[in-house]
């Protein structure tokens, strides 16, 4: 379809992806893949295939099972919920059935969707991709259009390859300025959080652009888009460079050879035009941002790592006022209380935010020849099996266990009590997962969003401490 006019990058996928714009307001977007996995997935397949449809092209459809499988070392079917184990063999047998390519188990490439598609090659820069998850936009990373939908779009997404979508807006965040030393892709999407509100992104594809994105390596853009949606954003996406480009040399399904530079040349493309018009823009200075953790229940009730916990009173509008006052009671926290000071329980280190092997690395460095606080329980989960297995040739697995981390098999584990795996009632867990509601990874278990870095930091000291201030304070103990 023809552009006219300059596009933005979100408006030029969409362009390309489009078959026909339909009566209702909606259009009929091509899509190019279509990810699935044990939770929802296997819902999807087996309503599709009760209703008497095929799946249209099964070899643009994968399959990985993390949500719901444990990730204790050895595992097999069963999982710690009895029900557990249903959407597992429901998974296996209708993806069976329909053709399709499922990452199983103990699959040597399986993990979390999110990680192993773009580390597989499976997606590329321009691309579309839908999944039944609301963190598929985590992809938007290497330019991709990738987006969450429910289990009956995915039925519809199997059937026919396309999907209807009511067109977001498009809004541009530009964060320019230097990130300080320290300061990660998860503390700058905290911070945009912080800034602008849960709902900030409400209605709108966002395209992350400045100099300090331009900076993050592709897996820190990945952490960035993957809390998009915890800005309530349709997608985010991010213009494909030579970082890109270089991410994807050699990834089992990137094109070879003169196809290579084909897909190079159109990935060069792919970026919003000097005059495009954005519906808003946002901008910042990421050379303001410090280290973040979440003190309540909502990824908007954050507080730099130097601060204290804010009083509810402080807050004009009445809602935030009352939701600040019930997320500390279910926290446990009291206003003005020194962030710094407050004791955890445990810490951990996984999820499609923070899991693959730049955030293990970084971690390892933090807990690199120290170990975890009396008390403390540490639990790091790779994204992926290739995540693992590339931390334990690195050795980054003994340094976690000697520091008193168990290190687990991949999967979304205790991001999400859905295994029915969780630390426990009233524990305070320090995570570098994205979600904080009540009850999100147990029934009673209070949650504090941060980076991989300060989760490894706080599992050493037993407070929540940033990796500065642990050097900091050893090298005052010193
Ligand atoms: C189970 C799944 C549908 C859910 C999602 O959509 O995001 C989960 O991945 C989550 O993070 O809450
Ligand atoms: S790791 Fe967590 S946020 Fe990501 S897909 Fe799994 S449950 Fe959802």
């Amino acid at each position: 379809m023809a552009i006219s006019g300059a596009s933005t990058l979100f408006d030029k996928l969409w362009s390309d992806h489009t078959v026909c714009d339909l009566d209702s307001g909606e259009t009929l977007l091509y899509l190019d893949r279509v990810f699935l996995h044990e939770r929802t997935g296997s819902i999807a397949l087996q309503s599709l295939h009760s209703a008497g449809y095929e799946v249209r092209d099964a070899r643009r459809v994968f399959c990985t099972m993390d949500h719901i499988v444990d990730t204790f070392p050895g595992r097999g079917d069963k999982t710690l919920m009895p029900s557990g184990s249903d959407f597992i063999l429901a998974t296996r047998s209708e993806t069976r059935a329909a053709n399709i390519r499922l990452f199983d188990v103990n699959d040597a490439d399986q993990g979390i969707v999110h990680v192993i598609s773009p580390e597989q090659g499976l997606l590329l820069p321009g691309l579309t991709l839908v999944c039944p998850d609301s963190h598929t936009c985590t992809q938007g990373g290497i330019g991709a259009l990738a987006w969450g939908i429910g289990s009956s779009e995915a039925e519809h997404a199997l059937a026919t390859g396309t999907l209807r979508v009511r067109k977001p807006k498009n809004m541009r965040v530009i964060v320019d300025g230097e990130l300080r030393s320290g300061v990660t892709a998860k503390d700058l999407v905290l911070y945009l959080i912080a800034q602008f509100g849960t709902n900030g992104g409400a209605g709108y594809a966002v395209e992350f652009s400045g100099s300090a994105i331009r900076q993050l390596p592709v897996e820190a853009r990945f952490t960035l888009c993957n809390m998009a949606v915890e800005f309530s954003a349709f997608t985010a996406i991010i213009a494909p460079d030579e970082k890109v480009e270089a991410y994807f040399a050699g990834r089992d399904f990137a094109p070879k050879g003169e196809h290579w530079e084909d897909a190079c040349s159109y990935w060069r493309t792919l970026r919003s035009d000097d005059d495009a018009a954005f519906d808003r823009e946002l901008r910042i200075d990421g050379s303001l941002i410090k280290p973040m953790v979440t003190w309540g229940t909502s990824p908007e009730q954050v507080a730099g790592l130097h601060e204290h916990i804010p009083d509810p009173e402080n807050f004009e509008e009445l809602h935030r006022r009352e939701a600040a006052q019930r997320a500390l009671d279910y926290q446990a926290l009291q206003p003005g209380q020194a962030i710094a000071d407050i004791p955890i329980n445990a810490a951990f280190i996984g999820s499609c935010t923070n899991s693959r092997i730049s955030d293990l690395r970084a971690a390892a460095a933090v807990v690199h020849g120290r170990h975890i606080a009396p008390g403390v329980r540490g639990v790091v989960v790779p994204g992926s099996r290739r995540v693992k297995r590339e931390a334990e040739r690195e050795g980054l697995d003994r340094i976690f266990v000697e520091a008193g981390f168990e290190w687990r098999d991949s999967g979304c584990s205790m991001c999400f009590y859905a295994g029915g795996e969780t630390f426990g009632e009233h524990q305070r867990v320090i995570s570098s997962t994205n979600r904080n509601f009540e009850g999100r990874q147990g029934p009673n278990t209070r949650t504090h969003l941060a980076s991989p870095t300060t989760v490894a930091a706080s599992a050493i000291t037993g407070y929540i401490t940033s990796a500065e201030a642990l050097v900091n304070s050893e090298a005052l103990i010193a």
